[in-house]
């Protein structure tokens, strides 16, 4: 029998930590035997990956940058994620729509209700349901303060346009996260993203297995290394 995909996103500001879990909660759904469909955003379709170099490099103004997003969003959505879920996969996707409200609206003060309109544009007509605007049955929110994720991103690597922001940017757009996440609690899972990877690790699986949707013993094994 299909069972019904899962669509969770991963949130927070640049450094907080999500990338660092995505594969070993990917390996834990495996290791239970579920298909597994690892994506990001922006990205994740040969066309939304050429949008994302240009929304990462090239200067442009909010509603460009929020046009080029949902573009690749609706991409992304056509051509991976909604297959994915009609196959009963788990979806595990780097980022969606909170982060342009977190980044677009909150951080560059892009107009809260435009995006609303482009997320109905972009996320309709595409899932078995042409009416339902698709949005992620859970979001996992690592939540740090800029500060320590500036700390953390300090050398790492080159800064795009928008690590190389300074720290009140990341302050306006960690408070977008508060608020999406206070908007919508049952879809929110917040994690206290300052604690060390482990901890971190146990945190989000925890999460996963009061969902019952992991078992104890998968959510135990793995994690970071
Ligand atoms: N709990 C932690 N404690 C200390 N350092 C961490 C922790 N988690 C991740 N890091 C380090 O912080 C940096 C950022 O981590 P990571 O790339 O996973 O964050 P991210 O949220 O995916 O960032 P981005 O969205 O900018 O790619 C990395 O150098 C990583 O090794
Ligand atoms: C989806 C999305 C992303 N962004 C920004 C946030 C990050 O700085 C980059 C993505 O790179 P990362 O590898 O995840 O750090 O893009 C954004 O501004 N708006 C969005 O909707």
């Amino acid at each position: 029998m299909l069972r019904p995909g899962l669509f969770i996103t991963f949130e927070g500001i640049d450094g907080a930590g999500k990338s660092s879990h995505i594969e070993g909660l990917a390996a834990a759904f495996r290791a239970q035997g579920r298909a597994v469909t690892v994506s990001r955003e922006p990205g994740g379709t040969p066309l939304a990956e050429k949008l994302r170099e240009m929304v990462l490099n090239d200067p442009m103004d909010a509603l460009t940058e929020s046009l080029l997003i949902f573009a690749a969003r609706r991409d992304h959505l056509r051509n991976v994620i909604e297959p994915a879920l009609a196959r009963g996969d788990v979806v595990l996707c780097d980022r969606f729509t909170d982060a342009t409200f977190a980044y677009q609206g909150a951080g560059r003060g892009f107009d809260l209700d435009v995006l609303s309109t482009l997320e109905r544009l972009a996320q309709t007509g595409l899932a078995p349901d042409a009416d339902l605007m698709r949005e992620p049955d859970l979001t996992v929110w690592f939540d740090l303060a800029p500060e320590v994720a500036a700390e953390r991103l300090a050398g790492a690597r080159v800064p795009d346009r928008f690590e190389a922001q300074p720290v009140e940017f990341f302050r306006r757009v960690a408070q977008g996260y508060a608020d999406r996440a206070a908007a919508a609690p049952q879809r929110f899972a917040r994690l206290d993203a300052a604690q060390d990877r482990h901890r971190v690790w146990q945190q989000l699986t925890s999460v996963f297995v009061r969902k019952g949707w992991l078992a104890i013993m998968v959510a135990s094994q793995g994690g970071p290394q």
